[in-house]
């Protein structure tokens, strides 16, 4: 099974600009997610959080923040990135691909685009669902609000996933995950 990762920047729409951090409202609630349009591979022409593959050797988070890194130019720390959930795709009964979800409000830097991924901040209630992964509906809503899940996603009709037909789904909402390194 291919293992895989997505990573949801997060933050406060209010604060872009040059306002202070020390002008934040301290309580506020994200408003915005940063998304890339997806230029080349799996899911192209969607749009679809920042990430991809493991390499050899590295664990999911290291991947999350490498793939961030360099689809969008986003430096974000280890421990200010948050195990948001695990879900698995089958296709055609098999495992496909396992994928580590997370999400931060902390990182440095400002978004830019690479040849895989156009970024684009799109405001929490405004996420272009039509335009994304069939599944991203169902588990993303509740992720952009802090909540943990664990899904299992079934498709059907042969390789390429991204031409495969969504069948059904089980998800299970505020689940303890895996801290992992
Ligand atoms: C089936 N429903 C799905 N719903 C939401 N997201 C899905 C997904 N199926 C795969 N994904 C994500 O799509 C990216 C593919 O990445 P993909 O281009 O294959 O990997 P990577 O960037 O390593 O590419 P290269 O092989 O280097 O080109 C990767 O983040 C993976 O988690």
């Amino acid at each position: 099974m291919i293992e895989a990762t997505l990573c949801f920047p997060l933050r406060d729409g209010a604060d872009t600009g040059d306002e202070r951090a020390g002008s934040r409202d301290g309580g506020t609630s994200p408003t915005e997610v940063l998304l890339i349009e997806k230029r080349r591979g799996l899911g192209e022409g969607w749009y679809n959080g920042p990430g991809g593959k493991l390499e050899d050797g590295e664990t999911p988070r290291e991947c999350a923040i490498r793939e961030t890194r360099e689809e969008v130019g986003l430096e974000i720390q280890p421990a200010d990135l948050e195990k948001a959930g695990e879900l698995t795709f089958l296709l055609d009964g098999e495992g496909h691909t396992f994928c580590h979800v997370y999400r931060t409000a902390t990182f440095e830097g400002e978004p830019r685009p690479s040849p895989e991924a156009r970024p684009e901040w799109v405001p929490i209630d405004d996420v272009p669902y039509d335009r994304m992964w069939d599944d991203d509906r169902l588990w993303l809503p509740g992720v952009l609000e802090g909540r943990t899940v664990a899904g299992e996603f079934r498709f059907e009709g042969g390789e390429p996933l991204d031409e495969a037909a969504f069948v059904d789904h089980d998800l299970e909402w505020d689940v303890e995950v895996v801290r992992e390194r």
